[in-house]
């Protein structure tokens, strides 16, 4: 039979698209906020949609969600209280729970559709809701940041979808100002950042930002995501005042943390020397993105 493709173009990305071929749409629904779309392709898994954007695929998620956890965590000592904004499909979860030194996860993800969708369709994901340590709150991560406590968190991860839609806020300053109280001096915030062969922009309003807004250090860090526009993601990373965060040599190096390695099932992307490397940066990024 005619195998049906989907094809990925969006604003975000104009003049060039993505496709995938579909085995199966398994569901697809309008929440309160967007489109949840989710469907069995033939070489990737099965792969999350919002609003027409990819959000994850079952063969290279690990990619993402590995890294953009475990590059604030293995970047401090011991790791306790630790705030998810977004992330309803538990992937970032699942990752946090490798850390043993973590005490309570809190997280915040707008889309109790999201949520619902990863668990009865990406298990191997919503199994991060499981860890007794969670505390999911589903709302907007602004308001509760508003009310969030000053200097609760070791550490933030915003993983967030693209700056179109409900994520919109969620690259303005008002909104940083909120993560830089809710951290401990020394504290540590990563961050959802583009594509550099994308949004050189996006990323350098982004960086002035945070350079204003985090008195520690300020770096982008980027992986390869075959299913993400362009092939890339990238990372940035701050800390707030107070101990210095280098972010590019892991004082808590996932190898050394107890079980974290087996928990649940193994690492499949992220390891000391791709943290190290993923600080990297082409040379033309170096020139676009001042400040780095
Ligand atoms: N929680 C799954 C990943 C969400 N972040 C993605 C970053 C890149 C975007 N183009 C799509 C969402």
């Amino acid at each position: 039979k005619a195998q049906k493709e989907l094809y990925f173009n969006n604003p975000m990305w104009p003049g060039e698209a993505h496709s995938l071929k579909v085995e199966k749409i398994l569901f697809k629904e309008k929440s309160e906020y967007q489109e949840v779309l989710v469907f069995e392709s033939s070489i990737y898994g099965k792969v999350l949609v919002l609003d027409g954007i990819v959000q994850l695929t079952e063969k290279d998620e690990c990619v993402y969600q590995e890294m953009i956890t475990h590059l604030p965590l293995c970047s401090i000592e011991s790791p306790k209280n630790v705030l998810v904004v977004g992330g309803g499909d538990g992937g970032v979860l699942r990752e946090i729970s490798r850390h043993s030194s973590v005490v309570l996860i809190d997280i915040c993800e707008i889309d109790k559709m999201v949520i619902d969708v990863s668990k009865k369709f990406f298990p191997e994901l919503a199994i991060g809701f499981e860890d007794p340590r969670v505390r999911l709150h589903v709302g907007d991560a602004v308001e509760f940041l508003r009310h969030a406590p000053e200097g609760k968190y070791d550490a933030i991860i915003v993983d967030s979808s693209d700056p179109v839609g409900p994520a919109q806020e969620l690259v303005e300053k008002p909104f940083f100002e909120t993560l830089a109280r809710a951290l401990r001096p020394g504290g540590v915030l990563c961050n959802m950042a583009e594509s550099m062969w994308l949004h050189t922009h996006l990323i350098q309003d982004m960086i002035s930002i945070c350079r204003e807004t985090f008195k520690g250090s300020v770096q982008y860090a980027w992986a390869s995501v075959p299913t993400y526009p362009s092939g890339v993601i990238g990372f940035l990373l701050c800390s707030t005042e107070g101990p210095p965060v280098d972010f590019m040599h892991p004082i808590n190096p996932i190898e050394k943390l107890e079980g974290a390695l087996q928990h649940r099932r193994e690492l499949r992307f992220y390891n000391s020397e791709m943290h190290k490397a993923a600080f990297c940066l082409p040379s033309f990024v170096k020139r676009e993105v001042k400040a780095l």
